[in-house]
């Protein structure tokens, strides 16, 4: 799929601070008059907010939620994703696949060849131009598979997010799990960083809010990608 937009995922454990942030990019890049389509996962199409709900707050084994989570994944490529991209929209993402491999996959121990499989099929471009309902034959074209071009990757220690989100919230079924589960987690986001270092931008998450912001700023600086003068 050729386009022109731009994809950027928003990734770390839960209380990390990726919300936090999010906002202001999509404010920087609107104040350099692009189009932001601001997303997240799991979620970002009535269908995938429907399963967002049941993997959140309903018990199930982990093929059944690796399983719920790339078919929300899938409707929102199809509805959402692939067709910003091609309005050449940038597309900022909270949460994305590497989500997947590290709460699935190092979290839970489910299997990472059955997930890097789900990531074959589920984020190929076939069929992303066709009708979303389905009625209409998938187009065949070359097929690619779509991942972000950068991952901001929000690295902070699980027993500090724990205390960040303390009182907060009511947590979730991943919010409520004990911190191991969330050591198991960072360790799966440093080594989906390990096997793709040219998209993941690490981020010192444990500095104050403004260093942290300081340190976004200098990755979408650096890559020419916003100017140093749309940034606080
Ligand atoms: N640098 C920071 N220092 C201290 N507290 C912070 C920092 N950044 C965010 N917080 C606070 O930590 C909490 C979690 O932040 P936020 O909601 O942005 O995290 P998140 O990564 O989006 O979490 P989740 O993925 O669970 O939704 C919030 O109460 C937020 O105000
Ligand atoms: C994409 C994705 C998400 N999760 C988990 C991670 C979080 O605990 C929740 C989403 O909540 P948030 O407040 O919006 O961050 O879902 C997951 O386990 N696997 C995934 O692929």
């Amino acid at each position: 799929m050729t386009h022109h937009g731009l994809f950027i995922s928003f990734e770390g454990i839960d209380g990390a601070g990726k919300s936090t942030h999010i906002a202001g990019l999509a404010d920087a890049f609107q104040s350099e008059g692009r189009a932001v389509t601001l997303t997240r996962e799991p979620g970002g199409t009535l269908l995938a907010e429907k399963l967002r709900n049941m993997v959140l707050d309903d018990a199930m084994d982990p093929l059944t939620e690796s399983l719920l989570i790339f078919a929300a994944r899938r409707d929102h490529l199809v509805r959402v994703i692939a067709p910003a991209l091609l309005r050449g929209d940038v597309v900022l993402c909270d949460r994305f696949t590497d989500a997947t491999f590290a709460y699935q996959g190092a979290g839970r121990g489910f299997d990472v060849k059955v997930l890097a499989t789900l990531e074959r099929w589920v984020q190929s471009d076939e069929g992303l131009l066709g009708d979303p309902t389905g009625n209409q034959p998938m187009k065949p074209e070359v097929e690619t598979v779509i991942e972000p071009h950068l991952t901001v990757w929000f690295d902070l220690p699980p027993e500090e997010a724990a205390l960040r989100l303390a009182d907060s919230r009511v947590p979730d079924r991943f919010e409520s799990q004990p911190v191991e589960f969330f050591r198991r987690v960072a360790r799966g986001y440093a080594e989906r960083q390990l096997g793709h270092p040219e998209r993941f931008a690490r981020i010192d998450a444990s500095q104050n809010r403004e260093a942290v912001w300081q340190g976004i700023r200098q990755v979408f600086v650096e890559k020419g990608w916003l100017q140093a003068a749309a940034l606080p």
